[in-house]
């Protein structure tokens, strides 16, 4: 197996932790140590990366310069990439991210209007032109997405969540905007049928992409 990295997208509330929680032991059992479930913004086993993420999600912080919160993201997108994703690929490990690039070009581009290119330009410094294989777009109407997470999180917001319901439309104009430049790499699900409809869409998207070079 030649490693592979794969991210899942999506606006708040998409499912994609979810469906994580369901596909890891799946993939876990056909691929055991071979696997790496990480997340952003912060990653597995990546102190600087989750340090940079308790204050980029910290509510403590709601006047951040958006600059400066984007920047944040990168930099620890950075360390994620050369500590944690690489190295794994480079012993042959699939990598799954919850939340990779797309997000920043997505949140910080057109969410906060920094616009998605300057957005992605900040990023190609960072990544040096490493994309995913594969990206998963877990795709919603952010109003449902939103709704799911004050059904079931009060308890746990964070700063992003806060937002307005427009900063959250653009986000998702953002995405769809992404899916339709990179149709190759950004395989878009429909997020908004039953969890188990969707962990199923998701599974055979992640199997398309493992089973491409065994
Ligand atoms: N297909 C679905 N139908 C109904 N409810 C769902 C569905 N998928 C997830 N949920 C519920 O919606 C809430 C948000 O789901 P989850 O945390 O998996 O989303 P997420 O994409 O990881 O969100 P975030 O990026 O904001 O952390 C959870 O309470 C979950 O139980
Ligand atoms: C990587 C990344 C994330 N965000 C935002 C998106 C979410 O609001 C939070 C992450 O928390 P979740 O539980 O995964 O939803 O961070 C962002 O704005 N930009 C990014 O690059």
């Amino acid at each position: 197996m030649v490693g592979k990295f794969i991210s899942f997208e999506g606006p708040e509330g998409a499912g994609k932790t979810s469906v994580l929680k369901v596909l890891m032991p799946r993939l876990q059992k056909q691929y055991g140590s071979q696997l790496l479930i990480t997340r952003e913004p912060g990653g597995t086993d990546n102190p600087v990366a989750e340090a940079i993420r308790d204050v980029v999600l910290s509510p403590a912080y709601p006047t951040m310069d958006i600059r400066t919160e984007a920047l944040l993201y990168a930099a620890s997108r950075r360390e994620h990439v050369q500590k944690t994703i690489k190295p794994a690929l480079a012993a042959n490990k699939i990598v799954l991210s919850d939340r990779f690039v797309d997000s920043s070009i997505a949140y910080q581009g057109a969410g906060r209007e920094l616009g998605m290119d300057n957005v992605r330009a900040l990023n190609d410094f960072a990544l040096e032109g490493f994309l995913p294989d594969c990206t998963v777009y877990f795709n919603i109407r952010p109003e449902i997405g939103l709704e799911r997470i004050q059904a079931h999180r009060q308890n746990e917001i964070n700063r992003l969540d806060l937002d307005s319901i427009e900063f959250h439309q653009r986000v998702s104009a953002g995405y769809h905007q992404l899916a339709q430049q990179d149709p190759k790499r950004i395989v878009v699900i429909d997020a908004e049928q039953p969890l188990e409809q969707v962990i199923e869409d998701a599974w055979q998207a992640v199997n398309r992409v493992l089973k491409m070079e065994e």
